[in-house]
């Protein structure tokens, strides 16, 4: 079976399959945007919206891709000239949908850390004058030892700003080639984030003031915030899809055939990034807040208080926890009567889309593992339930039962015994199964948990310990009442009973 690359593509499929039903001369459209991260998000939504409109006709560009950290995929991408298959997959109004497509609108791949100086080429390119980024929550962040002429700046804010730098040198500040940024990485309002950083790094460096008004002036920072479930590479299906295929892709990604695009920004960018006419689902909006907060606390929110209660009761797969009874109703409960209540949104609208994910989630021929959405869990659970948890007790001067049993289950899915490559070792009937998140939580768990089984603290301290965290939650979570009662109740209960028993009983009422 011959691999795919760009010879293979031309020879054997292009115009012979469904596979690659498009004209040869998007295989050449010129560089005119610079994409930072080659994860399988963008390459799932980006690269696919890009592709989508090239092969209309519509925008005529390709993407170059830089890798920000080690390790990466770029090397896999360029062996196979930056080709790969796409697998769409999704019930929608429904009707089945299983596509699947060649994608070519990355023009190559660049290792940052290995040909910065190649990368810092591309700002002298007047035809690249968009950025899109993904380098998860953790990219955009202001790393006070980045320096100008580092090779390259650790960060990608410290990326960047150096790439504006040559680009506002070669041009000699003109207002005409500054750059229209659109960050999809999810956090709040992450273009006015991005921005931030840059004038902070800006100021560190001692940038001159003309090159800080050509970055007010002739740059645009757009806030964004992107939808669609991308499990990335189908591991456990992967050599029969190859087979169906006729060839080897190691970089093939499968996603949910649903995506939406919420960007903040007007006619003129609309008209720069034509996704529309391409029929591609992207809404530019006035104020993207209310739309970002509905996603993260509906859909993120109930993903993150799931991932415990869902993979401690034996389930590993998303789909299955929608198929069980018991799960399943843990969900519904804590989206329509824990969540939705504390929105101020319209009611039957939030129903709506709430009903629209559970959809999602059942999607059939996505296998998508609580295991992989478990990454980051503390971090996460700050911002994608605790603010229901937490508005919810404000409003009703109650707690909300569900979203604190979750926080019970992520104490004991954090109930580790060692860390081993950066992950915490923990054990579900008896088998172990890894945590990653950033070393100070796992190294926090590790030692409550150690204390806790050495007799040094009780549960109930255990659980005080990690409420009283503000490392964690920015705030000390014992000052709400009956808060480290409950948990600690519900994680007696469990330690006693198990995920699933517990539960039932607590679902029961
Ligand atoms: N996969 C999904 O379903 C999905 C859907 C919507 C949004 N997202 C967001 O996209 C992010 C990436 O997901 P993915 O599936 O592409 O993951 P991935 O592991 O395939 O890619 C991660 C990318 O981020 C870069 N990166 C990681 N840490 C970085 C850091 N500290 N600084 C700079 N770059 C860094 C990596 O180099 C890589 O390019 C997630 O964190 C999530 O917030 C994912
Ligand atoms: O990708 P993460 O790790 O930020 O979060 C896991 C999931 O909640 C997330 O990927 C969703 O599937 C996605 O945000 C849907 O658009």
């Amino acid at each position: 079976m011959f691999r795919l690359n760009r010879q293979n593509l031309e020879e054997k499929l292009l115009g012979k399959s469904e596979l690659a039903d498009f004209p040869a001369e998007i295989l050449d459209y010129p560089e005119r945007v610079l994409q930072i991260g080659e994860g399988n998000f963008l390459r799932a939504f980006f690269n696919w919206m890009l592709h989508e409109m090239n092969k209309k006709g519509i925008f005529k560009g390709r993407a170059a891709v830089i890798q920000p950290i080690p390790p990466g995929k770029v090397s896999d991408l360029n062996e196979q000239d930056d080709l790969y298959t796409l697998l769409l997959r999704g019930i929608q109004e429904g009707e089945e949908i299983d596509r699947r497509e060649i994608i070519t609108s990355i023009s190559r791949g660049l290792e940052s850390h290995q040909e910065w100086d190649e990368v810092l080429s591309l700002a002298e390119n007047p035809d690249i004058d968009i950025v899109v980024s993904n380098t998860t929550e953790a990219g955009i962040a202001y790393n006070p030892e980045d320096d100008l002429n580092d090779n390259p700046p650790d960060s990608y804010p410290g990326k960047l700003t150096a790439y504006l730098k040559r680009r506002y040198d070669y041009f000699s500040g003109d207002r005409d080639k500054g750059m229209l940024i659109v960050p999809v990485e999810l956090i709040n309002r992450n273009g006015d984030e991005l921005k931030r950083i840059i004038f902070k790094l800006a100021n560190d460096w001692n940038l001159s003031a003309d090159f800080k008004n050509w970055l007010e002036e002739a740059n645009t920072f757009l806030n964004t915030l992107v939808d669609r479930i991308v499990p990335g590479y189908p591991e456990d299906e992967a050599k029969e899809i190859e087979q169906e295929l006729g060839y080897r892709d190691r970089n093939m990604t499968a996603g949910e055939a649903f995506h939406l695009w919420i960007i903040e920004g007007d006619e003129k960018h609309k008209k720069k990034l034509p996704f529309h006419k391409a029929g591609l689902n992207v809404k530019w909006v006035d104020n993207m807040d209310p739309y970002r907060t509905r996603k993260v606390r509906i859909l993120n929110g109930a993903h993150t208080s799931t991932v415990p209660v869902a993979y401690l009761s034996g389930i590993d797969l998303v789909r299955e926890a929608v198929n069980d009874e018991v799960v399943a109703k843990f969900i519904e409960k804590s989206i329509f009567e824990e969540i939705i209540p504390t929105l101020d949104f319209d009611n039957e609208e939030l129903e709506s889309f709430a009903n629209k994910i559970l959809e999602r989630f059942e999607n059939p021929f996505i296998d998508h593992e609580w295991l992989d959405i478990s990454l980051n869990s503390t971090s996460k659970f700050k911002t994608r339930v605790l603010p229901s948890l937490l508005k919810y007790q404000d409003k009703f001067n109650e707690l909300p039962t569900n979203l604190v049993f979750s926080l019970s289950a992520l104490i004991k899915f954090y109930k580790g015994k060692r860390i081993e490559k950066g992950k915490l070792i923990a054990t579900r009937k008896g088998e172990e199964y890894a945590i990653k998140d950033e070393n100070k939580s796992l190294e926090f768990f590790l030692s409550i948990w150690s204390r806790f089984k050495e007799g040094k603290i009780s549960r109930y301290e255990l659980v005080q310990e990690t409420l009283s965290n503000k490392d964690f939650w920015e705030q000390d979570l014992t000052a709400i009442p009956g808060l480290v009662e409950l948990t600690e109740s519900y994680l007696n209960k469990i330690e006693e009973n198990g995920m699933k028993t517990t539960l039932k009983s607590i679902l029961q009422g």
